[in-house]
């Protein structure tokens, strides 16, 4: 299996000789790597291996050193930190270990940040808001701050402000590190029904092989390069990348 394909038509990211590095770390070492339109690809590999730096680069957080990123055909690695910031905020949604959402905020006042950033006003945002926080069941602990919810619930709201814009892409770091396995079957399972349902194109970056078995395909990163491994899902992938 390799991580490339012809099928550009198909693709949502095309990443190509990709290099980074921090000082005197070597993070990433030439990757080559392609996602499918609509799939859902788990990047593994050991603690430091470079999963994170490859997932912020793919996301245009920060242009790599070397090579092309291409997202929907368009080289992304060229962009300034602006134009990457309005990407960010128009086609991408982020889900992290912990730590995302304000603490002095409501879970349904976290939940319409990013639409009103995208420029919805206040009333409709939040009757889009409360539908997302139904879509993850946590609709009851919408005036909660993040202090007053479980790990599980604050997650799912983490989950819920990441899909509310109906993003093309998703990028989860760990999204659930930080809970136990039924909390974290629960939110996988309700992100993982959303995304499938919306044809979105996710990168799950985990240590965990049960977060990993969600996924089509899985990338395997070792110092700073990358392999692909066979039998997790649905191995060939959405737009038969693979
Ligand atoms: N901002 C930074 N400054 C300096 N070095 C960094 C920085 N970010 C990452 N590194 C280094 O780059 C390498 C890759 O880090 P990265 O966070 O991508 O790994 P990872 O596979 O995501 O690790 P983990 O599973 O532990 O989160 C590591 O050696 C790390 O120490």
């Amino acid at each position: 299996m390799s991580g490339q394909t012809d099928d550009h038509a198909a693709l949502a990211f095309r990443v190509r000789g990709v290099r980074h590095s921090f000082g005197q770390t070597e993070a990433l070492r030439g990757i080559d790597l392609d996602v499918g339109r609509g799939e859902v690809l788990a990047v593994t590999g050991p603690s430091g291996s470079g999963k994170s730096t490859l997932l912020h680069v793919m996301a245009g957080v920060f242009p790599p050193d070397e090579g092309s990123i291409e997202y929907e055909g368009a080289d992304i690695t060229g962009l300034d930190e602006a134009e990457r910031s309005d990407l960010r905020l128009r086609s991408f949604g982020f889900v992290f270990q912990f730590g995302q959402l304000l603490s002095d905020l409501s879970a349904i006042d976290n939940v319409t940040i990013p639409l009103l950033l995208a420029g919805w006003r206040r009333k409709s945002a939040l009757v889009k808001a409360r539908d997302a926080l139904e879509e993850l069941d946590v609709a009851d602990h919408r005036d909660k701050r993040p202090g007053e919810l479980s790990g599980g619930q604050a997650q799912r709201v983490a989950v819920a402000r990441a899909l509310v814009t109906e993003p093309a892409a998703l990028f989860a770091d760990e999204p659930t590190g930080s809970l136990d396995t039924l909390a974290a079957e629960k939110t996988m399972d309700s992100l993982l029904d959303l995304v499938r349902s919306r044809g979105t194109t996710m990168v799950i970056v985990t240590h965990d092989p049960r977060i990993a078995s969600y996924a089509d395909r899985e990338a395997i990163v070792r110092d700073g390069a990358v392999s692909f491994g066979g039998g997790v899902g649905n191995a060939e992938g959405v737009g038969n990348v693979g």
